[in-house]
């Protein structure tokens, strides 16, 4: 069967990046169809950000009502792996997607399921159970593929059966033992959510933990992973990997050789463009050039969002960029945006440079805004850093023995905030501030003015300000 529909956007892929940007076009008077090969809702409902969280949470909430005298007291017995692994069934819907497949349809986006290819200027095609559809768009395509496993070059691993993140979060029972290889924020999370549950983790990382963070927050989440009792192999290469029809072997450069039931890969992602046909249209594989407002260089008529464009792999980064990209295809097709966007500006993804909001949802946490010392340094600007343990009445009263650290990073010419880390138990909510801040761009003189609660883990504000000299 073949049929051709026509429509004013595509968007390719229904993750929360594709759902927002075609909510965004019919929001300004155009319609939009969204194609999606799997699950409506994408890889953060059903693999990644909530079950991960949804696994994480439980363990977390049971350390903090034992890190207080009194609460301590009242806590007798462990975790119930069955319970939470319900309870992460839930929050993936049991990975149904009906609900999100309804308001989809509610907002008046038309789906059409299927795998999706580039075919030509503005044209898709669709392959699809019963045959192929073609969809030709009006005004523009978006890809909101998502991004893919990259998968490391060792030795033995190619084809064997190990665990993806999506297997990890995904996962029905508990395994006794799990190796995880990768020491970013996917390892980290899941080598504690498994470590909690009752697994016996051992997490291998080439390089140190968590890497990207400044030291002094990695330092704590490692040992919150130790305390957790994960074994840790850090700056250490992995030689090669054996299955032998029930444990994984792991060797490691210097001899040692870690043995487990299942084995977590998570050494990091890459936009998922693959087989969409964008080499046909004379554009590179792995990563495509575009604007601010998601638009690919050479090809006005089509735009890369969220994880697919590879800026940052982020939800909510991904859902905003689709909020400017969605806006500046309604814009352009009304012929209210020529060339590039405004920094700052409706059309523009801005942020994604200077503002970007992330968290380390382990226990301790880390929540990071904007840029670390060595990545604002690199930019070019004139930074120095103010940083100190995090030890204020909030905190103190929040958990006994409270550990935690906070840094702030200032452009001393404007005597602005360019970056903020926070690390600690359920420092996570203290982060949109630090966003507000860096984003608006508040000086520091009027920073002083805008005061913590007391008692609240947000006085560490202040002492970070008094610390800077104010
Ligand atoms: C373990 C893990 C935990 C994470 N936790 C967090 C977190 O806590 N917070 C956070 O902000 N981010 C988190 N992330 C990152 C987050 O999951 C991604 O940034 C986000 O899912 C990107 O959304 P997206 O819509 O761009 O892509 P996706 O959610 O991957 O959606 C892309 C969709 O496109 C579809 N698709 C692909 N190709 C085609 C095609 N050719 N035709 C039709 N459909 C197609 C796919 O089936 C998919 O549904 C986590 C990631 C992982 C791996
Ligand atoms: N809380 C969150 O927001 C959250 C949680 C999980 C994942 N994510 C997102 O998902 C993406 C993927 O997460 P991730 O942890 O897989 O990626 P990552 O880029 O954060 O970390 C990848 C890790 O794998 C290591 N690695 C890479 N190649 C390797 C090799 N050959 N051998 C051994 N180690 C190797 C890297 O050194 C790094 O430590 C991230 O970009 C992140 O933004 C976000």
């Amino acid at each position: 069967m073949s049929a051709e529909q026509t429509t004013d956007v595509i968007v390719i892929g229904a993750g929360a990046v594709g759902e927002n940007a075609a909510a965004r076009v019919i929001q300004g008077g155009l319609s939009a169809t969204l194609v999606e090969s799997e699950l409506v809702g994408g890889e953060c409902s059903y693999w990644a950000c909530m079950p991960s969280k949804a696994l994480l949470r439980p363990g977390s909430a049971l350390h903090s009502a034992r890190a207080v005298a009194g609460s301590r007291e009242a806590v007798t017995g462990t975790l119930d792996a069955q319970q939470v692994l319900a309870r992460r069934d839930e929050f993936t819907s049991h990975w149904d997607d009906s609900s999100q497949v309804e308001w989809v349809e509610k907002t008046g986006i038309t789906l059409v399921r299927g795998r999706a290819r580039l075919t030509g200027e503005r044209r898709v095609e669709v392959t699809t159970d019963d045959g192929a559809t073609t969809l030709v768009a009006r005004h523009a395509v978006a890809l909101a593929t998502g991004s893919a496993p990259t998968i490391p070059p060792i030795d033995g691993l190619d084809g064997l059966n190990f665990w993806g993140t999506r297997e990890a979060t995904s996962a029905k029972e508990v395994p006794e033992s799990l190796a995880v290889l990768g020491g970013g924020v996917a390892g980290a999370e899941l080598a504690q959510a498994y470590a909690r549950l009752g697994s016996a983790v051992t997490l291998i990382a080439r390089s140190a933990l968590l890497g990207s963070y400044p030291e002094p927050a990695a330092r704590l989440v490692q040992q919150g992973l130790e305390h957790d009792g994960v074994t840790l192999h850090l700056n250490t290469g992995t030689e090669s990997v054996a299955y032998d029809g029930e444990r994984f072997r792991v060797s490691l450069a210097g001899g040692t050789v870690v043995e487990s039931e299942k084995l977590l890969v998570s050494t990091g992602r890459h936009p998922a463009l693959a087989g969409l046909g964008v080499e046909e249209l004379g554009l590179e594989p792995r990563r495509l050039d575009t604007d601010d407002s998601g638009q690919v260089s050479g090809h006005p008529w089509l735009y890369a969002v969220g994880d697919a464009a590879g800026k940052v792999l982020l939800t909510h980064q991904g859902k905003y960029e689709a909020r400017m990209t969605g806006d500046a295809i309604v814009a352009r097709a009304k012929g209210e945006l020529q060339g590039p966007p405004e920094r700052w500006g409706p059309f523009a993804a801005t942020a994604d440079s200077y503002a970007v909001p992330q968290v380390v949802f382990t226990d301790p946490e880390i929540a990071m805004a904007g840029r670390t010392l060595e990545t604002a340094r690199k930019d070019g600007l004139n930074v120095s850093e103010t940083s100190l343990e995090l030890s204020v009445a909030g905190s103190s009263l929040h958990a006994d023995g409270y550990k935690g650290w906070a840094q702030m990073v200032v452009d001393d010419e404007r005597k602005v905030l360019v970056g903020v880390t926070f690390a600690g138990p359920d420092v996570a909510e203290l982060l949109h501030a630090a966003t507000i801040a860096i984003a608006g761009e508040v000086p520091l003189h009027r920073l002083w003015h805008a005061v913590p609660a007391y008692p609240t883990i947000s006085e560490v504000w202040l002492r970070l300000l008094e610390r800077y000299g104010l």
